[in-house]
């Protein structure tokens, strides 16, 4: 599995724990930045882990900003994306086997570095359960077909 990591300067130290954490599971990853504290906008960060995803570069992605807020709404605006926004792990893993979330985002002013890593453990682990929760996952899609232009 390979991982699209994005940030701006909010999220940019929790990306750094991640890209660790990550190194000793040996799970490959992709950095599409920010590179440092200094002030940036988490919409290009957040668009790029996304399109990352969506053109099949990367097969998931994380994204870090200050509440997770910004940065997963903007993950979100790009289709096929279904960025899921989370501070507990059991939201984690509903979040993978009930709406196939393919973009996790984590606020890194929200929650401390060894929650933040159970969750990316928890999210990275587990799978899709299908089944009706594929119906509603299509169903989704649907609506951004609506919009799609
Ligand atoms: O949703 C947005 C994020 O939390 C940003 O990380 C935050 O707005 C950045 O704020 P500031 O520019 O005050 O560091």
């Amino acid at each position: 599995m390979k991982i699209a990591l994005g940030s701006d300067h909010g999220g940019f130290q929790l990306k750094e724990y991640i890209k660790e954490h990550l190194e000793k599971r040996d799970i490959e990853y992709i950095d599409y930045g920010t590179d440092s504290t200094e002030s940036v906008d988490y919409p290009e960060f957040g668009q790029k882990v996304a399109e990352a995803v969506k053109n099949g570069e990367c097969d998931r992605g994380i994204v870090c900003c200050g509440t997770g807020i910004g940065i997963s709404i903007s993950a979100n605006k790009v289709p096929g994306i279904r960025c899921a926004l989370v501070s507990d792990c059991y939201s984690a893993k509903m979040s993978r086997e009930h709406n196939n979330a393919n973009v996790l985002a984590l606020g890194a002013r929200v929650i401390g570095k060894d929650l933040a890593l159970e969750i990316v453990d928890v999210w990275i682990d587990t799978e899709f359960q299908g089944g009706r929760h594929e119906r509603r996952v299509n169903k989704i899609s649907d609506i951004e077909n609506k919009y799609v232009i």
